[in-house]
């Protein structure tokens, strides 16, 4: 039997449902006593960072209640510095990253400590250059990106060893030109979007074998027009975001079929309740509905959605206002 490696895509291909999913966002975070709400309570602080940032590219983040949102991250900062998902939960470097971008966007960074923040952050280095993601230690290349993101935004770069940062990215770069989570691991869009981020944030993409990768990365489109993570996976809408903000940074998002990906993205929308899932039919949720929003802003500037820094996943005029500037090849 030959395994089936992608999906037929249905026939009629929606147009985009903006409205819907700006509403789907909105009542999201409103009713809380529904069971997804409290399904994510343990990712909550990342939650809002998705929600706020699909509302901000559709121009409804005056929509949200900001004051309700400061007081939620002024209650998750521990005494260590570092942020919870939830209040009452561990801090870790994935919840102080979603913390600090939601803090940027709505231009509010004074409401935490800042200098608390960065010593967290400086703390979880270790002496190979990595970083663990908390207080228990565990170590991924994810955590490299989330470190040197969240010092950058707040220009805190200054406080850790930046050239062993780097060095310990390489150490995952694999022959195929991608990265894995540490040195040995498979490579995966999601970590080459975290290390080619980390790069462009510390000026170093000279160090990627931007050919070898960009190949990598453009096999990921299937015959429906959708990408996939790695090779022999099916299609997800969010892995849109993992290789195109990568193809994006590198210079070759030309590589792509962009009116093939843009289709099968558009069949990922609940025509009903707004919000996108990850392929057709499937359950809708706020991790799809932003990354199925930030590919079709990088991929075609004519929907009406802000444009998005592929580095970040912020929008674009957060990173002008903050005198950002992460490099990309030509
Ligand atoms: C299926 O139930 C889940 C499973 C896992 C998680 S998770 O570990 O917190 N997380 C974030 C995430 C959030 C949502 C939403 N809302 C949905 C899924 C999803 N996944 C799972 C997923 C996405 N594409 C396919 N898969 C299987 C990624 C994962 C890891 C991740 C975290 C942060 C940034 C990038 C990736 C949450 C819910
Ligand atoms: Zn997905």
């Amino acid at each position: 039997t030959t395994v089936k490696h992608d999906i037929e895509l249905p026939s009629n291909i929606p147009e985009l449902l903006l409205e819907k999913h700006a509403n789907y966002l909105i009542s999201y975070g409103t009713n809380k006593d529904e069971y997804n709400y409290s399904q994510t309570e343990h990712m909550r602080m990342s939650g809002m960072y998705w929600g706020l940032t699909a509302l901000d590219l559709m121009g409804k983040l005056e929509q949200t209640n900001k004051e309700e949102v400061l007081e939620f991250i002024k209650q998750c900062q521990s005494d260590s510095g570092g942020i919870s998902a939830s209040m009452q939960h561990d801090p870790h470097l994935l919840y102080t990253l979603s913390a600090i971008q939601i803090l940027c966007m709505y231009d509010a960074l004074n409401v935490i400590n800042v200098d608390k923040i960065v010593n967290y952050v400086k703390e979880r280095q270790q002496a190979d250059g990595s970083f663990a993601g908390d207080q228990w230690g565990e170590v991924d290349v994810r955590f490299s990106f989330c470190a040197v993101a969240t010092l950058s935004l707040l220009n805190r770069l200054d406080a850790i060893d930046v050239e062993k940062a780097v060095q310990f990215v390489l150490k995952c770069m694999n022959f195929d030109g991608g990265f894995g989570s540490k040195p040995g691991s498979e490579s995966h869009a999601g970590l080459i979007y975290c290390c080619t981020g980390l790069l462009s944030i510390t000026g170093h993409l000279h160090l990627i074998d931007a050919d070898r990768l960009g190949w990598w990365l453009c096999e990921r489109q299937l015959p429906s027009g959708g990408l996939n993570g790695r090779p022999e996976k099916l299609p997800d809408v969010c892995y849109s975001w993992w290789v195109l903000s990568a193809l994006t940074i590198l210079g070759r998002l030309h590589w792509i079929d962009k009116k093939a990906l843009i289709d099968y993205i558009l069949t990922c929308q609940d025509v009903e309740s707004g919000g996108f899932s990850d392929r057709p039919g499937d359950m809708v949720d706020p991790f799809h509905t932003l990354f199925g929003l930030t590919a079709l802003s990088l991929l075609d500037k004519n929907f009406s959605l802000k444009p998005i820094n592929p580095t970040y996943c912020m929008p674009e005029y957060i990173i002008d206002r903050l005198g950002l500037k992460p490099s990309r090849l030509d």
